[in-house]
């Protein structure tokens, strides 16, 4: 049911976190020393603001985390090389992902 999907979010998300290279995702970027990155990145994202969220109950169901946690790689992809620390780590962070959302259907 919903109520365990969110459930099962949040102990994912709690794995996100603790991983090693998670250090890019733990906060919101920072818009006034990234330059351009307001510009680029429509729509930011990042592991504190999923984490409010979800405490704030504003996803409806593990559809809604998802997208989110996708925006965080998706836009890491935009901003950074591939072969760049940060993008790197990104798709880290995304296979680990994938990888553990497809175990939880
Ligand atoms: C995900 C991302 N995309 C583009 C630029 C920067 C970041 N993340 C930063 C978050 C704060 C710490 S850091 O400044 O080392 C890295």
């Amino acid at each position: 049911g919903s109520t365990n999907e969110l459930e099962e979010c949040h102990q994912l998300l709690g794995e996100l976190e603790t991983h090693q290279d998670a250090w890019p995702f733990l906060q919101p970027v920072n818009l006034k020393t990234v330059p351009g990155y307001k510009k680029i990145v429509k729509k930011p994202m990042d592991f504190s603001t999923i984490r409010e969220k979800i405490i704030n109950k504003q996803y409806s169901s593990g559809e809604g985390f998802k997208d989110d946690v996708n925006l965080v790689f998706d836009n890491c992809e935009r901003f950074n090389e591939d072969n760049s620390e940060i993008g790197k780590a990104g798709h880290i962070m995304r296979t680990f992902f994938d990888k553990r959302w497809t175990e939880l259907l």
